[in-house]
Parts: structure tokens; C-alpha cells; sequence
């Protein structure tokens, strides 16, 4: 599958670029949850993320509908939101978004800050979580993200990673 726990990356600092932009928001709202969604992770760990606007990056985000380039295709509104393969070179780590779903920078549709920082656990190598509060907990609900702090178990799951 594309998200099996137990892989990491081998060096701290990473880049990510996003490839293109959803329609659904306001480009400079989709970089501010990405570059937030990041700073969930890198505040509990040594990891650093740099933002590259060309060239080829570690997690390359995108937002694709149906079939969108690799053996995953997305299957409409709802059902799967988006998904992340695992750290490994390559495709390793990029992160894709369903583009028939809504996403938003507050409650309408799915919240793209919570979606790309849960996507973001597993392209750091994290699997689910069994607590319902968690981040990695594979069901969606919305939360107030204006100072989001990072649940205990995550906390405890990527420093078990990159502590
Ligand atoms: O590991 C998986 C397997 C199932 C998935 N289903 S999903 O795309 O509908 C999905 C479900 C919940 C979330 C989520 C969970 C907690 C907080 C924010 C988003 C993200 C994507 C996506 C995914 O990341
Ligand atoms: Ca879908
Ligand atoms: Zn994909
Ligand atoms: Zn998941």
C-alpha cells in the first residue's frame, strides 16, 4: 500500500513544492495551510521543510481527480480525500488531494490544513492511530485550527521517528 508505517527519511531538513493549486481557495490560502500543515510536524521534531517553487522536491503536493498519474486513482466526491506514499525517493512522500472534493481554509467541505497535516504524518512515515482525538485517527472532523496543537499520541509517533 502506499502508506506502510515503519519507513523514515534520512536527513532532518526536507522540501516540498506544490505543483498546482485547487480552485476552491485562494492560492496564498492553500500555501498557508500547507506551510502550516508542516509546522505541526516540525515543531515537535528536528525536521526543517523548505518551500521550493521549482525543481524537484522531496514531497511534491498536488491536486489531481480520478485518475491523476499513479496506480491510485481518486473515486469522486467523498470516499477517499487524498493520500501520501511513505518516505522513499521518487514518488516517496508526495502528497496528492482529491480535486472533487471542497476543500477550505475554515468548516465548509474538508478543512485542507487538517487533511494535508494528517497526509503529511504518513509522508513522514507514520501510519493510523487507534485514539479517536488523534491526528492520524482515519476519520475527518473538524477542529478550530486557529492555535492547533498537535495530539499527545502524534506527538508521542513522530518523535518515536525524528525525536
Ligand atoms: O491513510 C489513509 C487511508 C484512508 C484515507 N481516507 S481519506 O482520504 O478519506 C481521509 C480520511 C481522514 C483524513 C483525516 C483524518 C484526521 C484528520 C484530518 C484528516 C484524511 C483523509 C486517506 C488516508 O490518508
Ligand atoms: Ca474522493
Ligand atoms: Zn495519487
Ligand atoms: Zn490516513
Amino acid at each position: 500500500t502506499i502508506y506502510p508505517g515503519g519507513l523514515k527519511w534520512p536527513t532532518n531538513s526536507l522540501t516540498y513544492r506544490i505543483e498546482n493549486y485547487t480552485p476552491d481557495m485562494s492560492n496564498s490560502d492553500v500555501n498557508k495551510a500547507i506551510e502550516k500543515a508542516f509546522q505541526v510536524w516540525s515543531k515537535v521534531t528536528p525536521l526543517k521543510f523548505t518551500r521550493l517553487t521549482r525543481g524537484t522536491a522531496d514531497i511534491r503536493i498536488s491536486f489531481g481527480a480520478r485518475d491523476h498519474g499513479d496506480f491510485y486513482p481518486f473515486d469522486g466526491p467523498e470516499g477517499i480525500l487524498a493520500h501520501a506514499f511513505a518516505p522513499a525517493a521518487g514518488i516517496g512522500g508526495d502528497t496528492h488531494f482529491d480535486e472533487d472534493e471542497t476543500f477550505s481554509a475554515g468548516s465548509a467541505g474538508y478543512n485542507l490544513f487538517l487533511v494535508a497535516a494528517h497526509e503529511f504524518g504518513h509522508a513522514l512515515g507514520l501510519s493510523h492511530s487507534q485514539d479517536p482525538g488523534a491526528l492520524m485517527y482515519p476519520i475527518y472532523s473538524y477542529t478550530d485550527t486557529s492555535n492547533y496543537a498537535l495530539p499527545r499520541d502524534d506527538v508521542r509517533g513522530i518523535q518515536s521517528l525524528y525525536g
